[in-house]
């Protein structure tokens, strides 16, 4: 489940509308291997389960708008909503703490994908610094600010709980506009950083407690 930061600040584009877009995307991809050339905002809303005025409104940002009764053309609603999501730019970025889940992400081929590449880790455990995992070279955290220069805005927070606010003062110190934050400690940056609070761990609970009304529900009949 994630949660960005932007009570900070309002955007144009709600959040909501920004999480759904990445599936519509794969969806359309779907649709475009099966060879759909058009596709209607009431199929893609059926077949998400999503309101079609929503769809029609989500859609709408990407600058694309459907045609009356074809609705809308795969391919170039395919190539908008990659532009507007700003996957076909990869943008570099730098992890911090190469440990269990620090190395699941370095070998997430998907993060490339979607235009995240990560050139960079730091760690301070003397059994990672100096080695490379998947190509990335991990440095020692203290060689941070030396890598200033090479003007990496994105940064990826997987250090233990402890650590998190004295890396993410860290990250930002050295130029870190975004920060991408796995960890569960709700940081402290300044306003014109960007905060995306990610926990696999609370879409988990969400999965636990629908189950658990749903099987409540069956027990009543
Ligand atoms: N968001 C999620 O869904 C999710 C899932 C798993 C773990 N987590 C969180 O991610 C974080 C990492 O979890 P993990 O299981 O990978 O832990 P881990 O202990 O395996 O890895 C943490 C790594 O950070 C390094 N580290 C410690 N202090 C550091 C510092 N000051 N600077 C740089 N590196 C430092 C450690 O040496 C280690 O390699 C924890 O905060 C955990 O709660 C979140």
């Amino acid at each position: 489940m994630e949660e960005g930061n932007s009570k900070k600040k309002s955007f144009l584009v709600p959040e909501p509308a920004l999480r759904r877009m990445p599936c519509y995307l794969a969806y359309l991809k779907i649709a475009s291997r099966q060879g759909d050339r058009y596709i209607s905002s009431t199929n893609i809303a059926g077949d998400m389960g999503v309101d079609p005025t929503q769809v029609t409104k989500d859609l709408a940002y990407t600058g694309i708008s459907g045609k009356t009764r074809v609705g809308y053309e795969v391919e170039p609603l395919i190539d908008a909503l990659e532009d507007f999501l700003g996957f076909r730019i990869v943008d570099q970025a730098f992890l911090f703490g190469a440990g269990s889940l620090g190395r699941a992400l370095l070998h997430d081929h998907g993060l490339k994908q979607y235009g995240l590449n990560v050139v960079k880790a730091f760690d301070i455990d003397p059994s990672v610094v100096g080695r490379e995992i998947v190509d990335v070279p991990i440095h020692h955290i203290d060689d941070f600010k030396l890598m200033r220069e090479e003007g990496v805005e994105i940064g990826i927070l997987t250090v233990p709980t402890e650590s998190a606010q004295q890396v993410a003062n860290l990250m930002v110190e050295g130029g870190i506009r975004a920060i991408w934050n796995f960890t569960p400690v709700r940081i402290k940056t300044p306003d014109n950083v960007v905060v995306q609070n990610t926990s696999l761990y609370a879409h988990l609970a969400v999965m636990f407690n629908r189950l658990h009304e749903i099987k409540q529900d069956e027990k009543k009949f």
